[in-house]
């Protein structure tokens, strides 16, 4: 049960100053969270109840370390028939992306809006592929990932060859993996790792700016509002999921 006294009296939307939790997760620990041993052995319905009737409707959208949830909030009712799901590792922020669904899901109950959108709580550089079946998904995204400046932190980074590996196997061919960041060397990091991916393709920039996702991209989160606030830079890159050179 939600604590009311930390939602809006009027909207129900859960308070942020309520959910706030220091910035970093370890990364490397499995924060005793429950994972399925398969895909098959995952029970969505709780998270998307309208459509627990139909089993062969799976998450298309993955949204990974996706903080406040803005994205897919802005995304549900552009692709109303697409199920999204949020990964976050921090339990508090989680928790507030459960609340800001569900005040949604209140709001919009006449028009069953925001049914297709869901929040996890996990670490996604662990347990990824426990969760999505080869080829599951057509867009994951990484927006603002936390940058790990220093050098020996970089194994702590949401992009590397071993999660690429991970991430090529989730998504279809022809999928698209988005990436945004405000800080240069991870842009770089991340362009350097993703063009030496066989299984990756960089769509030119003017492609990717026809894209309507890629507006929100930029926008649509709080880490994104907050670098648009500082006036920041927005690296943006988006690559195309290929076939196999060598299948
Ligand atoms: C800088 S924030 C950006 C959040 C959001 N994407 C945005 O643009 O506002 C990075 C987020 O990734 C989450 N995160 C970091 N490592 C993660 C992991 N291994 N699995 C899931 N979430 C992770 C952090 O807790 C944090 O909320």
């Amino acid at each position: 049960m939600a604590d009311e006294s930390k939602l809006c009296h009027d909207t129900k939307l859960p308070r942020k100053r309520f959910f706030r939790q220091r910035a970093h997760a370890n990364p490397f620990s499995d924060h005793n969270l429950d994972y399925p041993a398969h895909p098959s052995d995952m029970d969505w319905s709780s998270h998307y109840p309208e459509y627990a009737h139909d089993k062969t409707k799976k998450i298309e959208f993955a949204d990974i370390g996706c903080g406040y949830g803005g994205l897919m909030i802005a995304l549900a009712p552009l692709f109303p028939d697409t199920l999204m799901m949020g990964m976050e590792i921090r339990v508090k922020v989680q928790d507030y992306v459960y609340q800001r669904i569900k005040a949604l899901r209140d709001t919009h109950a006449d028009t069953k809006g925001y049914q297709n959108v869901s929040i996890m709580r996990m670490n996604a550089m662990k347990f990824l592929p426990n969760f999505f079946e080869k080829a599951q998904l057509s867009k994951i995204f990484f927006l603002f990932p936390d940058p790990h400046f220093k050098q020996r932190k970089h194994k702590a980074r949401i992009i590397s060859p071993t999660l690429l590996a991970e991430y090529a196997y989730a998504l279809k061919v022809g999928g698209i993996l988005y990436t945004i960041t405000d800080v240069k060397d991870l842009h770089l990091w991340m362009v350097k790792h993703l063009d030496g991916h066989p299984l990756f393709e960089r769509i030119p920039d003017d492609e990717c700016e026809q894209d309507p996702v890629v507006e929100h991209v930029r926008t649509a989160t709080e880490e994104g509002k907050k670098v648009a606030r500082n006036q920041g830079d927005k690296f943006l890159a988006c690559y195309r999921r290929i076939e196999d050179p060598l299948a």
